[in-house]
C-alpha cells in the first residue's frame, strides 16, 4: 500500500483576481475550494491515475472534516489523527501573477504523533510512505523515518530543506526538491538547471536513491547512482502552478508501481507537472498523457556502473 503523510493539510481557497492591487480592495472573479497539502494532493492525483493510497496526517475542526469528506467522496481512504484545532486554510490568489499565503497550521502534540506512529504499526515491508509538505518548526519526524527503515518501507520525501536533511540519513527512495528547497539545502543559488546538476549528485551521494529536481518552466533533472537525466517541459499556457510538484510526485510513483522504468516514470512526471500547470486544477490522466509526447529527456552523464 502507498500511504501519504500530510502533517499540515489545508483547504486551498483559490481566488481569481486578474489584477491584484496590494493595499486596495480587490474583488475576486471566481472562487474555488480544494483540499490541499502536498500528501493530500499526491493521493488525489494518484487516484486519478488509478493508484490507491491512504491519506494520513493530522486534521481538526470543521476544515478538517471538510477535507476528509472531500477525499472520501473521491473514494480516497483517509486515516487522519484528529486534533483539537482547525486545519488551516491557505489562500491562493491567481491572476496575472500567483500569490500564495500558506498558514502555519496547528502545532501537533507528542501524543498525536504517537497516535500516528500507532497507525504505522500496520505498515508492512514493501509499503511506501510519502512524507510531503510543511511541518511545524521543531517537529521531529525521525522516529517515523526510523520505523520506515526498520520495516523496510520505501520513504519518499517532498518537503523543505530542514526536513530533507533529517530524511537523507534514512536513505529515502525518492526526494523531489524544487529550486527553493535545493538552494536552501545547499545555501546557494541557481540561474539554470545545469547549476543544479552537482547538487543532485551530492544528494544521491548523501543517501537519496532517486532525486527529481524540478525547476518550474525550466524543466527537471532526475538523478540516481548510475546516471543523470534532464527533461524539458512541454509547451502550454500556464493557468497556475499550484499542485504541479505534487502531480509530478504522484505520476512518478504511479508509473513505478506499474513496473515502468525510472526514466519512463520521470518523463511522465514532467508531463504531469506541466499538465497541472496548464489547467485550473491538479492534473488528470488524460491531460498528462496529452503532453507526454512533447517531453524530451536527455542523458547528462554516462552510466558509471
Ligand atoms: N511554468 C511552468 N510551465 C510548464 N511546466 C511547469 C511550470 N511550472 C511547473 N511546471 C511543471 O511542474 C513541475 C514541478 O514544478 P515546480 O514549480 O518546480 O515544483 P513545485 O510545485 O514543487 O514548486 C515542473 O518540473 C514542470 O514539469
Ligand atoms: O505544506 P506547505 O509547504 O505549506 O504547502 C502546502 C501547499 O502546497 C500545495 O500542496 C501545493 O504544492 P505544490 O505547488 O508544491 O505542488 C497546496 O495544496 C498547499 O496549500
Amino acid at each position: 500500500m502507498i500511504y501519504t503523510l500530510t502533517c499540515n493539510p489545508s483547504i486551498d481557497y483559490f481566488l481569481n483576481v486578474h489584477d491584484l492591487n496590494k493595499g486596495e480592495l480587490n474583488r475576486a472573479e471566481t472562487v474555488t475550494l480544494q483540499p490541499g497539502g502536498k500528501g493530500v494532493n499526491i493521493s488525489r492525483v494518484m487516484k486519478r491515475f488509478g493508484q490507491d493510497s491512504v491519506a494520513l496526517g493530522f486534521t481538526g475542526g470543521f476544515t478538517g472534516e471538510w477535507i476528509t469528506a472531500f477525499l472520501n467522496k473521491e473514494d480516497i481512504k483517509t486515516d487522519f489523527v484528529q486534533i483539537d484545532y482547525d486545519s488551516r486554510i491557505n489562500v491562493k490568489l491567481v491572476g496575472k501573477e500567483e500569490t500564495e499565503i500558506n498558514a502555519a497550521g496547528p502545532r501537533i502534540s507528542n501524543n498525536n504523533i504517537s497516535k500516528l506512529i500507532q497507525t504505522m504499526e500496520r505498515f508492512i515491508e514493501g509499503d511506501l510512505l510519502v512524507v510531503a509538505g510543511s511541518i511545524h518548526k521543531g517537529m521531529q519526524l525521525s522516529r517515523i523515518f526510523q520505523i520506515c527503515k526498520e520495516k523496510r518501507i520505501k520513504l519518499v520525501v517532498d518537503a523543505e530543506a530542514e526536513l530533507l536533511k533529517q530524511a537523507l540519513f534514512f536513505q529515502p527512495y525518492l526526494i523531489k526538491p524544487n529550486q527553493q528547497e535545493l538552494e536552501d539545502f545547499f545555501e546557494c543559488s541557481f540561474s539554470n538547471m545545469n547549476d543544479a546538476i552537482p547538487y543532485c549528485r551530492k544528494l544521491v551521494n548523501m543517501g537519496a536513491k532517486n532525486v527529481i529536481f524540478s525547476m518550474g518552466s525550466s524543466g527537471a533533472l532526475y538523478a540516481n547512482k548510475n546516471a543523470l537525466y534532464k527533461a524539458y517541459v512541454p509547451k502550454g499556457e500556464v493557468v497556475h502552478t499550484i499542485g504541479a510538484g505534487d502531480s509530478m510526485v504522484a505520476a512518478f510513483l504511479t508509473k513505478i508501481q506499474l513496473g515502468y522504468s525510472r526514466l519512463a516514470a520521470f518523463r511522465f512526471s514532467v508531463a504531469a507537472g506541466s499538465a497541472a500547470a496548464y489547467s485550473e486544477e491538479l492534473c488528470n490522466k488524460q491531460s498528462a498523457f496529452d503532453l507526454i509526447g512533447q517531453v524530451t529527456v536527455t542523458k547528462v552523464e554516462e552510466d558509471v556502473n
